[in-house]
């Protein structure tokens, strides 16, 4: 299996012209008012409809009501729903419930030492997981985690995030081959998406998932 990669975070013409050019796998729209990322609904739809067909696009909330996911989800015409905030089973349910148009469901679990894989279990109908590191706030912020710690997780379900970089992403691919790796920050300079990042690190997940092979 090739490792997939998502560049998230895109909020402007020319992030979708560097990701139309470099072709990750997946780019993220962050509906999080709070992040510095955040985009409205109608401005991500705009940005969609520019988007290479093949790339999957992938809608990032934290603790929104159901209900408003899916008018997003409809809007926006999203492929897949990432959950980054606290999220349960039971709203995972009811999300797949009202929204069937979702293909998939990720769910983000935040690591530190004490990561409790009961915590994991909670959100176990989630299609898949994206592990990032625990920080203060939700998200993008850089951090990385020790992947170590996730023991023996399977890998099919296992999205790494956290602090990825053209420094360490190879690593990730290599020593855990997960299903996708999820960056941000790695792929910003002074704070907004950078072209030459983005193309060098999907070229890097791609090398590293062939020596996988
Ligand atoms: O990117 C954001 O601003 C964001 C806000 C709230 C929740 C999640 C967010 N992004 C996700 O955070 C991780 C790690 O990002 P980074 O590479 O460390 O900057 C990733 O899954 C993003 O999708």
């Amino acid at each position: 299996m090739e490792t997939k990669i998502k560049i998230c975070g895109l909020f402007r013409p020319e992030d979708i012209e560097a990701v139309n050019e470099a072709e990750p796998d997946f780019v993220g729209f962050v509906f999080y008012p709070k992040s510095r990322r955040y985009v409205s609904p109608e401005k991500a739809a705009e940005l969609r409809r520019n988007l290479k067909p093949a790339i999957k696009n992938v809608g990032v909330f934290v603790n929104l009501p159901v209900e408003q996911v899916c008018d997003i989800v409809r809007i926006v015409q999203l492929d897949i729903v990432q959950l980054h905030g606290d999220e349960d089973s039971e709203y995972i349910t009811a999300l797949r419930d009202k929204c069937a148009e979702i293909s998939e469901i990720w769910k983000a679990v935040r690591v530190n030492e004490n990561l409790n894989l009961a915590d994991v279990n909670k959100s176990a109908s989630a299609d898949r997981f994206v592990f990032d590191a625990y920080v203060e706030g939700y998200g993008g912020f850089g951090k990385s985690f020790d992947f170590r710690l996730l023991g023996n997780i399977d890998s099919e379900r296992t999205i790494l995030a956290g602090g990825l970089t053209s420094e360490n992403i190879g690593s990730a691919v290599t020593d855990y081959a997960p299903y996708a790796v999820d960056l941000s920050s790695g792929a910003e300079t002074d704070g907004l998406k950078d072209r030459d990042k983005i193309i060098d690190l999907v070229n890097r997940v791609r090398s590293c998932s062939k020596m996988n092979r």
